[in-house]
């Protein structure tokens, strides 16, 4: 297979799990017989910085001529508080789900067996926890109608019945290939948005027999996922909510730094840590890049090459037992690598399995 990938590497560690990202993926293009091409452009405050503009049209034309989006990440505090700057980094990623049509953000949230012991959770309630939360993207409050002044401001949160429409079947077809279990999370007791969502949702639970649909409050649900994780198999929710719950979901794995996501629909499929450009180890070679290779296993796996993206993932285990790993998840920090040297290892690894 011929992959044209664009590499958006972004602000603050994204060039560093960005570089992890391509070596890995080279290896398993090359042990595979694939031919990989990247293309880099800018995105975020490296596109304000050079361009004006944190998503150019130029960078949006490498994404559509692309086979897919291998996606870092965004954000830099020169932006923070300055209301008097009319763009920031974070429309960059924005636009780019926005003019790509990503309506679904598919979020695995799972455990590995040997950084149970990272969780703060205790281990016979994580052990075994494994979900997937797909997150509206392209609507909510992030795209809604704003307003800001200095005495009043609002955000609002606005969905169409198409688009739930839309969601609720990627998330349906998600259950159907699982245990069929879908959680449908909601504020439906309180927002006009949330009980079109439960309406939508429960015209189609009828029409889908064969999965068993629930709904949950967002406030129950951010208890229950910590609480009983092994509740979830797939859950569905709206764009900001996923967002706030995902997060919550990498505690149970362990860090920020292990949650890859597919942002998916109608455009060029974008593949992206969960997680933001953590200024503050910008440049430190500190930052686990295994959300990041993760998603190069996630983007294999959507182009239907499941035995690439297996390899991924068996070499992203055997780094974790073999405690090749940043300090967020070595088991002996004081023997933490750096970000480029877990790229390597697992790279080396690809390589060396024939
Ligand atoms: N997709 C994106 O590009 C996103 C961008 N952002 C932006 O990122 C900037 C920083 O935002 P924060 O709220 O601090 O979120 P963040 O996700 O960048 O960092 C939060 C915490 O997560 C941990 N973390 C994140 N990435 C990690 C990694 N690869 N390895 C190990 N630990 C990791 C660190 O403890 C860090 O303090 C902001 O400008 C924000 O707007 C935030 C979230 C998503
Ligand atoms: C920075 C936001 C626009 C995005 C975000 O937090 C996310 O997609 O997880
Ligand atoms: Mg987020």
């Amino acid at each position: 297979m011929k992959l044209k990938i664009a590499l958006l590497a972004g602000d603050g560690i994204g060039p560093e799990i960005s570089r992890e990202g391509v070596k890995v993926m080279t290896a398993v293009c090359r042990r595979f017989g694939h031919e990989v091409e990247f293309v880099s452009a800018l995105v975020g405050a490296a596109a304000i910085d050079a361009v004006g503009d944190p998503f150019p049209e130029e960078t949006y034309n490498v994404c559509r001529d692309a086979d897919a989006v291998l996606f870092s990440a965004v954000g830099d505090p020169r932006f923070d508080n300055r209301p008097d700057l009319k763009v920031r980094p974070e429309q960059g990623l924005l636009a780019m789900r926005k003019k790509l049509g990503l309506f679904a953000n598919i979020r695995p949230v799972a455990t590995f067996a040997s950084l149970i012991h990272k969780s703060p959770l205790r281990e016979d309630i994580v052990s075994g926890a494994d979900f997937v939360c797909i997150r509206e993207l392209t609507g909510g409050m992030y795209f809604g109608e704003k307003y800001e002044s200095d005495d009043h401001a609002y955000d609002t949160c606005a969905y169409t019945r198409g688009e739930i429409e839309r969601i609720l079947k990627v998330a349906f077809d998600y259950a159907r290939r699982r245990k069929r279990h879908l959680t449908v999370v909601d504020k439906a007791n309180v927002l006009a948005s949330s009980r079109l969502w439960r309406k939508v949702a429960q015209e189609m639970s009828r029409e889908t027999p064969d999965i068993t649909t629930d709904f949950m409050y967002v406030d129950n649900a951010s208890m229950r996922m910590i609480q009983d994780p092994r509740f979830f198999d797939v859950m569905v929710t709206e764009n900001t909510f996923g967002d706030i719950l995902t997060d919550e979901g990498s505690v149970i794995s362990g860090s920020m730094g292990l949650l890859p996501s597919a942002s998916i629909g109608e455009g060029t499929p974008v593949f992206e840590p969960i997680h933001g450009s953590w200024p503050e180890a910008a440049g430190k070679n500190i930052a686990n890049p295994l959300a990041q290779i993760l998603s190069v296993a996630m983007l294999f796996e959507h182009f239907g090459l499941a035995e690439e993206g297996e390899c991924v993932r068996k070499a992203v285990d055997a780094s974790m037992e073999a405690g090749v790993s940043t300090p967020d998840i070595a088991p002996d920090p004081s023997k933490a690598v750096g970000t480029d040297a877990v790229g390597t290892w697992i790279s080396d690894f690809i390589a060396a399995e024939r």
